[in-house]
């Protein structure tokens, strides 16, 4: 029996000049979107225990932080706020002078160039934590759909290029789409973390936002062991 095999792909692996030439997938600056974490009514920088090296920026070094960054050759950034303000919805963020609205100016105004993607949620600025605002326990979808939709017709306003919706609630895109269109921000873009699992590895980026949640957000986060309801989220 001959077993010498006729089709050798290891020929096409055999040098690192064959490799190169054969490459599909390649990962580029461009590729990755910089997140920042951003405090109100502080003046030195904060280490962030549970994300070894990346520190909370205070906002008055806000502008400095992304003309570093715009140096480095990053052209996407993802703030996301520590706020001071906090209130059972989380109101902060769908006001004009309000942390969000402030960090995309800041950034915007240091650097034009860089396009900005705020997080569009909540639990950074709940005094309870959960992604949208609680009724009977339970995080109340439509309210804080309602809500999504402020927040976000006040980060396009204040210049946001891109929006990062990641409350998990039914129907979110769509009425951030329509709300923002209705605004007269059609060119505004969504970048949906659409299948978000409950998942401890969230623990570190609670810690790093300082996040007053207790317990989970398995109401509204997917479930891992359904990948029905994960495609149908989609
Ligand atoms: N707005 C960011 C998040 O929702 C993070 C996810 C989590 O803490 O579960």
């Amino acid at each position: 029996m001959n077993i010498t095999p006729l089709r050798r792909l290891r020929r096409l692996r055999s040098s690192e000049v064959m490799r190169d030439l054969l490459r599909e997938s390649h990962l580029l600056l461009n590729d990755l979107i910089h997140p920042i974490f951003i405090e109100e009514q502080i003046d030195q920088v904060v280490p962030i225990s549970t994300l070894p090296g990346i520190n909370r920026i205070p906002e008055g070094c806000l502008a400095d932080e992304v003309k570093q960054l715009y140096a480095l050759g990053i052209r996407y950034v993802m703030p996301f706020g520590i706020s001071h303000t906090k209130d059972a919805q989380g109101s902060d963020t769908w006001n004009d002078n309000g942390l969000l609205a402030r960090m995309v100016k800041t950034i915007k105004s240091a650097v034009p160039e860089m396009m900005v993607i705020p997080d569009i949620c909540f639990c950074e600025y709940t005094d309870h934590g959960h992604c949208g605002v609680m009724q009977n326990n339970k995080v109340c979808n439509d309210i804080t759909v309602e809500n999504l939709v402020k927040q976000s017709v006040t980060a396009a306003k204040a210049g946001a290029d891109m929006l990062a919706p990641s409350a998990m609630m039914d129907g979110q895109v769509k009425a951030i789409r329509l709300g923002l269109d209705a605004a007269g921000f059609q060119d505004v873009a969504i970048l949906a973390h659409s299948a978000k699992f409950a998942s401890s590895f969230y623990g570190p980026f609670r810690a790093a936002v300082d996040s007053e949640l207790s317990g989970d957000r398995k109401g509204y986060q997917l479930v891992f062991w359904s990948s029905t309801t994960g495609h149908l989220t989609l």
